[in-house]
């Protein structure tokens, strides 16, 4: 095995900022032909309803479906694999279930108002949706952990029907997935996958139901259909491939921060794991503690490919340039391995979710922290945030006029309106007046 030489960057060299955005973009090579594909699918899927679904469904995740009523689990299926489920494995369902839950619950918007001095009311409305559609990803590998981290909350918010899709490669069902969904209360189970369960979930079929707003994260062909749909509902996020950007001071153990790296490489081949540290000495420590453990990983040749093709070791001056770098990159996942992990991310301004202190590992929050682990990623963490509670709702305006609030308002509304030469407008403001 050829051992790892990870790209090394400095912070301070003239040509830095060229060479980190050449790390960080994101190959869009094939974005066309894959835009393409996708188009054809939805379009097909709108025009042939389940016939297509199930043409797409058989040929993408080699199955033998013949029926849309296949394609859904039912409940008693869905609680069979929770009653059957080893006990350590249906403890730590539950307990990661609680944690989410609990950490959901602060999350919750409510509804407002007030009431000004002539008697007119304004406020806002907080409303749940009414049917959300759950996009669990299937195809390299099964996410129980995603199942609650899209459905819960979900259901904090109080959304009327859940309908989840997870594909099932080989017609292999997953049971910690089905018991997943039957701990978060997930209403219907569809075994569909890819750019054809996300345009099932927006169009809907004869079997599928069309849903408000999709959710969750998933490969090329999912993001893409996420994007093409949007309009017709509502979506999260483009999740890209997962990112970890580690900040070390050098006083962590080596192989602690070794295996935090390739915890995000072992998801995808186009994963991202960088680390950032004022020590060289410290960088040239963790690589070999990549070359060391690298060989006792299950998927070292999807880390291997990561690392090489994405990853990066990049050496500043300081914490604080540290700081200054982390912003540029908006990771997904921030790791502040350092003594005073308070201090830095007081100048942390872009990350998806910030984890604190060296006993603090990232593989923590993508199963049982509490926050959710469907997160901003390729630098979306600029403007967006964390999937959440306030996703599952949304937010309807209040006005009450009082008959004095309607005289005082028509006023303004009819100089306005006149102003836009709409009279149709100033006239029933001035009706009221
Ligand atoms: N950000 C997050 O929170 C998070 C969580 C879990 C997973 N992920 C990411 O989600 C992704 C999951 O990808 P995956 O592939 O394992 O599962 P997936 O469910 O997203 O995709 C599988 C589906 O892709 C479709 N597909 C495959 N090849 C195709 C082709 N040639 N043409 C058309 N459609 C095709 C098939 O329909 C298949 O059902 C990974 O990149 C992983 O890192 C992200
Ligand atoms: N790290 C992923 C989000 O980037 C989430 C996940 C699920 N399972 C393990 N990890
Ligand atoms: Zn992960």
């Amino acid at each position: 095995m050829t051992a790892i030489k990870m790209l090394r960057l400095d912070g301070n060299a003239a040509d830095f900022e060229k060479r980190l955005q050449a790390r960080l973009a994101w190959d869009a090579s094939e974005d066309l032909e894959i835009h393409k594909r996708v188009l054809d699918i939805i379009g097909d899927v709108r025009n042939r309803g389940d016939r297509a679904l199930i043409d797409y469904t058989n040929r993408f995740d080699r199955t033998a479906f013949k029926s849309g009523a296949e394609l859904e689990l039912s409940s008693g299926e869905l609680k069979l694999a929770w009653d059957t489920l080893p006990s350590a494995q249906a403890i730590a369902l539950q307990t990661a279930a609680d944690r989410v839950s609990a950490y959901a619950e602060h999350q919750k918007l409510q509804s407002w108002q007030f009431t000004e001095l002539d008697g007119t009311l304004l406020g806002q409305k907080v409303t749940p949706l009414d049917r959300a559609g759950l996009y669990v990803p299937g195809g390299k590998a099964a996410y129980p952990s995603s199942v609650l981290m899209n459905a819960i909350p979900a259901k904090v918010a109080g959304v009327g029907e859940l309908v989840m899709v997870v594909p099932t490669p080989g017609g292999e069902t997953n049971p910690l997935v089905l018991a997943a969904a039957y701990v978060a209360r997930v209403d219907r189970v569809f075994t569909i996958g890819g750019a054809q369960a996300v345009a099932a979930l927006a169009y809907g079929t004869e079997t599928v139901p069309a849903v408000d707003k999709i959710v969750g994260p998933g490969n090329i062909y999912v993001a893409t259909a996420k994007k093409l749909v949007f309009g017709q509902v509502g979506i999260d996020m483009i999740a890209g491939p997962s990112e970890i950007l580690i900040i070390c001071d050098g006083q962590t153990n080596p192989d602690w921060i070794a295996m935090d790296l390739f915890s995000q490489a072992e998801h995808d081949e186009n994963a991202q794991a960088i680390l950032i540290s004022q020590d060289a000495v410290f960088l040239d420590k963790v690589e070999a503690s990549i070359n060391q453990l690298l060989p006792t990983m299950e998927r070292a040749d999807i880390i291997r490919a990561s690392l090489t093709g994405r990853g990066a070791f990049i050496k500043v001056a300081d914490l604080a340039q540290a700081a200054e770098v982390a912003n540029r990159i908006a990771p997904e996942h921030l790791e502040l391995s350092v003594e005073n992990p308070e201090a830095l991310a007081d100048n942390i301004r872009n990350a998806g979710a910030i984890f604190m202190g060296r006993y603090t590992a990232e593989a923590l929050g993508d199963y049982c922290a509490g926050p959710n682990h469907v997160l901003p990623t390729s630098s979306t963490a600029r403007y967006s945030s964390p999937l959440g509670v306030y996703d599952f709702q949304k937010r309807s305006s209040l006005i009450n006029c009082s008959a004095a609030g309607a005289h005082n308002l028509g006023k303004i509304a009819s100089v306005l309106a006149r102003g836009e030469s709409l009279t149709a407008h100033a006239r029933s403001a001035e009706f009221r007046v």
